[in-house]
C-alpha cells in the first residue's frame, strides 16, 4: 500500500497575505513530518501524530498541545478536568501554565470578540483554527487526530467537536479516516467525520462523500467548515464550506497544496 498523509489547518475566513506564507510552510513541515514518518515504515497512528504535534508546535495554527495516546493507555476513550490532568501527570506530561498557551493574536481576538455583540454563529469564519491529519500506512491501517483551542469567547465548560469520535474525526480500517473542522456545535450534530464515512461505504467517492456531509450540514443546520479523508484504497480529499481551509496532502513523492478554492499547487517532496 502506498502510504498518504494528509494534514488541515483549520476552516475559516479568509486568511491574511503576510499569514499565508506561514501558513503554507507550517503545512507543508506536518506534511512531510507525517510522510516521512510512513515512508520510514511508521503506523499511520504515529504519522498523524507526529504531523498534529508539528502544527501544535507552530503558533501560527489553533491547536491543543500534547496529542498522547489515551485509547492505548486506558480502557477509556475520553477523560475530562480533573481525571484528565492527573492521568497527564502519571504519563509524565509536564505541566504548562495556562497563559503560556495562548498567542498574543488569540488575546487580540478574544478581547474584539468580547465587545461585539451577538451570538456564537454558525459561519466558523471568525474562528482562528483547528489542525488535524489523517493517514493511510503501508500495512493499509488508517489513523486520524484532531487537536484545536476551541472556538474564540466560548462558555466555560464548553466541549467541543474535535475530541468527539464520530464529529471531530473518526478512522475505520475497513473504511477510511476523517479529521473535521470548522463550526463545533454543527459538526456535533450532524456526526460529520462518521458520517463522511457513512458515504463512502455506500459506495461514494471520497470527492462525492465530503460533498453530501457538508453540503448537509450546511443545509440541515446552517454550518459551515471543512474535512480531510483517506480512504482504505488510498483515494484522499480535501474538502470545505469555509472560505478557506489550508491543507497539505503527502503521497508518491508529491505533495499537494491549498488554502482557497480551485488553488492547488503539486510540488515534489524533498
Ligand atoms: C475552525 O475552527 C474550528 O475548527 C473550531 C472547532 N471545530 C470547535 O468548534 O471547537
Amino acid at each position: 500500500m502506498n502510504p498518504i498523509v494528509v494534514v488541515h489547518g483549520g476552516g475559516a475566513g479568509p486568511i491574511s497575505k503576510d499569514r499565508k506564507e506561514r501558513v503554507h510552510q507550517g503545512m507543508v513541515r506536518a506534511a512531510t513530518v507525517g510522510y516521512g514518518i510512513l515512508r520510514e515504515g511508521g503506523s499511520a497512528v504515529d504519522a498523524v501524530e507526529g504531523a498534529v504535534v508539528a502544527l501544535e508546535d507552530d503558533p501560527e495554527f489553533n491547536a491543543g498541545k500534547c496529542a498522547f495516546q489515551l485509547v492505548n493507555n486506558t480502557p477509556h476513550c475520553f477523560l475530562t478536568d480533573q481525571g484528565a490532568a492527573q492521568f497527564a501527570a502519571a504519563m509524565g506530561v509536564p505541566e504548562i501554565p495556562g497563559e503560556k498557551l495562548v498567542t498574543e493574536r488569540n488575546k487580540k481576538r478574544l478581547e474584539k470578540e468580547k465587545h461585539e455583540k451577538g451570538a456564537q454563529k454558525t459561519d466558523c469564519q471568525k474562528n482562528l483554527g483547528t489542525v488535524g491529519a489523517v493517514a493511510l500506512d503501508c500495512k493499509g491501517n488508517v489513523a486520524y487526530a484532531t487537536s484545536t483551542g476551541g472556538i474564540v469567547n466560548k462558555m466555560v465548560g464548553r466541549v467541543g467537536d474535535s475530541p468527539c469520535l464520530g464529529a471531530g474525526g473518526y478512522a475505520d480500517n475497513d473504511i477510511g479516516a476523517v479529521s473535521t473542522t470548522g463550526h463545533g456545535e454543527s459538526i456535533l450534530k450532524v456526526n460529520l467525520a462518521r458520517l463522511t464515512l457513512f458515504h463512502i461505504e455506500q459506495g461514494k467517492t471520497v470527492e462525492e462523500a465530503a460533498d453530501l456531509s457538508l453540503g448537509y450540514m450546511k443545509s440541515r443546520v446552517k454550518g459551515l467548515g471543512g474535512l480531510i479523508v483517506v480512504s482504505k484504497t488510498g483515494d484522499w480529499v480535501a474538502k470545505w464550506t469555509s472560505t478557506s481551509m489550508p491543507w497539505a496532502a503527502a503521497k508518491d513523492g508529491k505533495l499537494h497544496f491549498g488554502i482557497d478554492p480551485d488553488d492547488t499547487t503539486i510540488t515534489d517532496l524533498p
